[in-house]
C-alpha cells in the first residue's frame, strides 16, 4: 500500500530518526531521494517546508531511480504487466498508444480489454499486444433482456477477473468511447481492482466515469487520474463545486486530491503538476510546441509502468520514502516531455504521436542506459 501521508509523513519519520550505524545508508539513501524530488541540495530541518510547497522535481533523477536494471536474473514478467481497458467502435488508436508505450518504455507485457469490434483493428497495429475482445456496447445486445443483460455482463467480468491478480497496474479509460452499458462493466472492473489493490490510471472516457461515480475512486490510494484541460474542468466543477483558477493552481489542485481521499492526480498542460492531496510537484521541461491526439494516451500508459517499478522500489528494505504513485507519474511525464522534444527536433510540424513513441527509448532521451 501506498504511505497514505505521502512524503510528509515520512519525513517526519526521518526527521525524528536517530541516525544509528545500520540505518545511516538507509537515511542517505532517503535524503538522497528527497533532494533529488525536490531537484535541490536541501539540509534535513527545512525539508518538511521543501516537501510543502510546490517545487518543480528532477525528472531524470527520478526516472534514474525508478528504472530497474536489465538483470538476466529476472524473468519475464517482472519489469511490469500492465492491461489498458479501453478501445471500442470509435477509438482504436487511443488504446494502443497507452499499451506500446508501456512495452516501449521497458514493461514486458502488454494487454488491451477493448470490444470486438476493436480488437481485431489493434491486433493488427502490433503483434505485440495481448487483445482480449470481451467489451460490450449497447448496440450490440440492444435485443436482450435485463436478465441476458446481467449475464454478459458477468461474462465480461469473469473475462477480466481471471487475469487482474497477474496485472501490476490497469490503465482505464484510453478510447473507451461514453457507452452507459460499457461503462457500467467497467465500474464494476474497477471495483475488482481495488479489492485486490491493484493500481490503476483513469484517463480519457474512465475520467467521464468517474467524474459522474466520484466513489469509484474516492480515498483508493493507488489510483492515478490523469486529467487534461477539459477533464480536470469537470472535475473541478464536480468534486469542489467551483471553477478552475489558474492563478492558484497548486493549491486547487491540492485540494482537489485531498477531497478525493488522496488519490494523485497528474494535471496535464504547459507544465504538469502533480499532487496526492499534501504535497504538489511540477515538470515543466521543454517538450514539443506539437499537440497532436494521443500523447496523453503515452503518458497513461508511462505512468502505469513508473508506478509499478515505483512500487518494486518501494518494497525493498532500503526505502520507505518514496509515494511510488507520485514518482511514477514525474518519471512518465518526463520521459514524454523528453521524447516529444526529440520527436520534434527530427520532424518539426509532421510530429505524430507514433513519432513520439519512437522517441521514447533514443539514445539521447532518459531511458539510454
Ligand atoms: N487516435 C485516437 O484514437 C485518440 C483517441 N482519443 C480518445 O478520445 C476520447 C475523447 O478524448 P478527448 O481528449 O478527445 O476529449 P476531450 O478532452 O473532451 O477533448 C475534446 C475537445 O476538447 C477541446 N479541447 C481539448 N483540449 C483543449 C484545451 N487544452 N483547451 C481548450 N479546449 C480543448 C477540443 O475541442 P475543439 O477545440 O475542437 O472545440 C477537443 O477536440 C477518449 O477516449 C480519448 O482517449 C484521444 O486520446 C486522442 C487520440
Ligand atoms: N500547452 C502545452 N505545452 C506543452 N506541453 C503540453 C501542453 N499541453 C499538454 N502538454 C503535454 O502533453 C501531454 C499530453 O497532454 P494533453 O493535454 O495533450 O493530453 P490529452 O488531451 O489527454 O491527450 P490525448 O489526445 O492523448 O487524449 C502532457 O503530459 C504534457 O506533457
Ligand atoms: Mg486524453
Amino acid at each position: 500500500m501506498l504511505a497514505k501521508h505521502g512524503f510528509i509523513s515520512a519525513l517526519g519519520r526521518l526527521t525524528s530518526h536517530s541516525p544509528s550505524s545500520s540505518s545511516s545508508s538507509v537515511l542517505r539513501r532517503q535524503e538522497f531521494l528527497v533532494r533529488t524530488l525536490c531537484g535541490s541540495r536541501i539540509h534535513r530541518p527545512k525539508l518538511i517546508r521543501a516537501m510543502s510547497s510546490t517545487s518543480e522535481a528532477d525528472a531524470e533523477n527520478v526516472l534514474r531511480i525508478v528504472t530497474p536494471s536489465l538483470d538476466p536474473k529476472r524473468h519475464k514478467g517482472q519489469a511490469g504487466k500492465i492491461a489498458v481497458i479501453g478501445g471500442c467502435r470509435e477509438y482504436t488508436g487511443a488504446p494502443y498508444f497507452a499499451a506500446i508505450s508501456a512495452l516501449k518504455i521497458g514493461a514486458d507485457l502488454s494487454h488491451v480489454f477493448c470490444t470486438k469490434d476493436a480488437a481485431t483493428v489493434i491486433k493488427s497495429y502490433s503483434p505485440e499486444l495481448i487483445v482480449h475482445p470481451v467489451l460490450e456496447e449497447s448496440y450490440s445486445i440492444s435485443q436482450f433482456s435485463e436478465e441476458e443483460k446481467r449475464k454478459v455482463q458477468d461474462k465480461v467480468l469473469g473475462e477480466v477477473d481471471k487475469w487482474m491478480e497477474r496485472f501490476d497496474c490497469l490503465v482505464i479509460g484510453p478510447g473507451l468511447g461514453r457507452d452507459q452499458f460499457l461503462l457500467e462493466c467497467v465500474s464494476k472492473i474497477m471495483v475488482l481492482a481495488k479489492k485486490v489493490n491493484v493500481p490503476f490510471v483513469v484517463d480519457g472516457d474512465g475520467l467521464f466515469l468517474v467524474t459522474n461515480s466520484i466513489e469509484l475512486v474516492k480515498s483508493y490510494p493507488l489510483a492515478v487520474l490523469t486529467p487534461n484541460v477539459n477533464e480536470y474542468k469537470r472535475l473541478v466543477q464536480k468534486v469542489l463545486n467551483c471553477e478552475v483558477d489558474e492563478q492558484n493552481s497548486e493549491d486547487q489542485l491540492r485540494s482537489l486530491a485531498k477531497q478525493i481521499g488522496g488519490v494523485t492526480i497528474l494535471k496535464k498542460g504547459k507544465s504538469d503538476l502533480i499532487s496526492n492531496g499534501e504535497t504538489v510537484r511540477s515538470v515543466g521541461i521543454y517538450g514539443s510546441p506539437r499537440r497532436c491526439g494521443g500523447q496523453g494516451d503515452i503518458l497513461s500508459g508511462s505512468v502505469a509502468v513508473f508506478l509499478s517499478w515505483a512500487q518494486q522500489l518501494k518494497s525493498s528494505p532500503e526505502s520507505s520514502l518514496e509515494n511510488p504513485a507520485i514518482l511514477g507519474c514525474i518519471a512518465a511525464s518526463g520521459l514524454l516531455r523528453k521524447a516529444a522534444s526529440l520527436a520534434f527536433t527530427k520532424h518539426k510540424r509532421s510530429t505524430l504521436t507514433s513519432d513520439i513513441i519512437e522517441c521514447l527509448g533514443e539514445r539521447y532521451g532518459f531511458l539510454s542506459y
